[in-house]
């Protein structure tokens, strides 16, 4: 099976996912991208995808005991289940990573992850259930590492994060959001905390601008743009696609979650596009 396939509703709205880390690399609605994904993304599976939705787990950030990030977004994913319709006949599709001497050699656990993609009109619902079918419990951190294209990130706003407590991995410190629309001008990497409502991104400022509205099951959110000098330093980046991209990614990093053993959770991500609507 080639590493990279494309699925659709077979109504105007196609996926394509990367077996490499399952990363879903696209998602179109008729001529429309949604997502971002670099120009120079390595996509042969011996590096992370730069771009489209990287599954973040068993860690966020630099890892004692492996890459930054975690090894799901690195390793090779095998489809499970092919096309399953729902009552309405939407679509989805699953995918599945289980611990192998790889990864037990980084982090000694046992679990089943399954990724499901699932296709509508306008809307894609990504989920990720962690199983844990070892014998003890354990802990982890895990995020959905969502890269939206925007028509120019110096137009982009996102709104919902107002009032939030956010960790500034740039400056430091942890502060409180007080702007009802976040807009970037800079090297931007923050982790807002204990979201309340559902976060939408306006791609660009037109007073006409199309949504997408981001809700999920999780409590952190993380908007991430690494500006003129961090893109220069990135192999898989172009030096201008900071331009085009704003990372909007859900997770649970903050606090670890725990998983008993035989218990599972689930990490959901659903993003729909929306109307013209006026900021
Ligand atoms: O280069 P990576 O490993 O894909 O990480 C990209 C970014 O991912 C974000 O989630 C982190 O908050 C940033 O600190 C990090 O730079």
């Amino acid at each position: 099976m080639a590493l990279e396939q494309t699925y659709s509703n077979g109504s105007g709205s196609q996926f394509t996912i990367n077996l490499c880390g399952a990363t879903v690399t696209s998602w179109k609605i008729g001529e429309e991208e949604i997502l971002f994904c670099s120009k120079k993304a390595i996509r042969d599976g011996s590096k992370a995808i730069r771009g489209g939705i990287p599954l973040v787990f068993p860690n966020f950030g630099p890892w004692e005991l492996g890459p930054q990030h975690g090894f799901a977004r690195n390793k090779q994913w095998k489809l499970d289940t092919d096309s399953v319709k729902d009552q309405d006949e939407n679509p989805s599709w699953t995918f599945i990573l289980e611990d192998d001497e790889g990864t037990r050699n980084m982090w000694n656990k046992r679990f089943r992850l399954e990724y499901t993609v699932q296709l509508f009109i306008d809307t894609l619902k990504t989920s990720l259930y962690v199983n844990n079918t070892g014998e003890d419990s354990f802990s982890f951190t895990t995020l959905l590492h969502t890269y939206f294209r925007v028509d120019n990130i110096k137009d982009t706003r996102i709104k919902g994060l107002q009032n939030l407590k956010y960790v500034d991995k740039v400056n430091g410190g942890e502060h409180k959001e007080e702007r009802e629309l976040v807009c970037i001008d800079e090297n931007y990497d923050r982790i807002y905390k204990d979201r309340v409502d559902n976060v939408t991104l306006y791609p660009d400022n037109n007073q006409s601008s199309i949504t997408r509205e981001i809700s999920t099951n999780l409590p952190d959110i993380v908007v991430w743009n690494p500006w003129i000098e961090k893109a220069k330093g990135m192999s898989d980046f172009d030096d201008n696609e900071y331009l085009n991209m704003i990372c909007v990614e859900v997770g649970a990093v903050s606090k670890p979650l725990t998983l008993a053993p035989g218990n599972k959770m689930v990490a959901s991500q659903t993003i729909k596009v929306g109307q013209k609507s006026k900021i």
